[in-house]
């Protein structure tokens, strides 16, 4: 099932032009890792999904619908987003952020229901994050703040869950518990798209990658198709060697001293 379809997508904000000729399409269980130099459009096109950003032209389909054309509270049933900058400036518990992310299931005067305390609880779990509920979101660190954020996208409960880095601010142990987490999601039929800077573990934990340079879209396809040593000179300006790791069978990148470009460090 095409869970969501992008075409054709223009996006300029203040007469500059950020992206272009964007195009792909995204199937129900895809884990779509989002990868690029800084710069080269990847908040910009989660944002634009998550409609934060005006479309200047083109179109983009949730569910076979265009997202311009769906009330704000139906979207949100169907797509969470959790962006890269997670501050939050008022003295929430941090289990009242999670249940933020069941607002789109209630209307405005509805009181909660048990169903609504199972999935904030069943999102903290899942996160590692329940021992935090009562805290104040102010005195987490920034690695439990990001979990609570997830936790508020996984206790929305939409079938597409869009994540902008989220695992920029983990230790290694959380980045795999997540990134395991997500996978499961996947498995379960979620769509999920991320933006990930680190190449290792997106090719180990997404279905397909989706590289953008300068704002187009320069491959989608498997990790294997994705990750060449070409592709990421050309992209990234990077010598890289790619091989297949033989402990976790996923494509793993070296990044090597680009001699072509005498880079003074070592
Ligand atoms: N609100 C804005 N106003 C003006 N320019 C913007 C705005 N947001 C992003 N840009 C520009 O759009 C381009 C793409 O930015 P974007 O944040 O989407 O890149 P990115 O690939 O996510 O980068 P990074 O990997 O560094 O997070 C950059 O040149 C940036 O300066």
């Amino acid at each position: 099932m095409n869970v969501m379809e992008v075409e054709d997508l223009h996006v300029s904000i203040q007469q500059k032009s950020i992206l272009q000729r964007i195009q792909f399409s995204v199937q129900q269980g895809e884990i779509i890792g989002l990868i690029g130099p800084n710069g080269s459009g990847k908040s910009t096109l989660l944002k634009t999904i998550a409609t934060l950003h005006h479309i200047t032209n083109g179109t983009i389909r949730i569910f076979g619908q265009d997202i311009q054309s769906y009330r704000q509270k139906e979207l949100a049933k169907l797509l969470s987003y959790v962006p890269q900058d997670t501050f939050i400036d008022f003295d929430f518990k941090a289990k009242e952020v999670v249940y933020m992310g069941r607002h789109v299931h209630r209307s405005r005067f509805e009181t909660r229901m048990e169903e609504d305390f199972f999935a904030m609880k069943n999102a903290m779990m899942q996160t590692n994050t329940w021992h935090l509920a009562e805290s104040s979101i102010l005195r987490l660190s920034g690695g439990q703040r990001q979990l609570v954020l997830l936790a508020k996208a996984l206790a929305q409960d939409t079938p597409l869950i869009i994540l902008d880095e989220p695992i920029s601010a983990l230790d290694i142990y959380f980045q795999l518990q997540v990134l395991s987490l997500l996978k499961r999601l996947g498995d379960k039929g979620k769509t999920i798209m991320m933006v990930l800077h680190d190449l290792n573990l997106a090719a180990r934990y997404c279905t397909k990658l989706l590289l953008l340079k300068k704002g187009e879209v320069k491959l989608l396809g498997s990790p294997e198709e994705v990750l060449q040593e070409d592709i990421l000179q050309q992209t990234y300006g990077v010598h890289t060697k790619v091989r297949k790791d033989y402990v976790t069978n996923s494509m793993t990148v070296t990044p090597l001293i680009n001699r072509k470009r005498k880079e003074i460090w070592r």
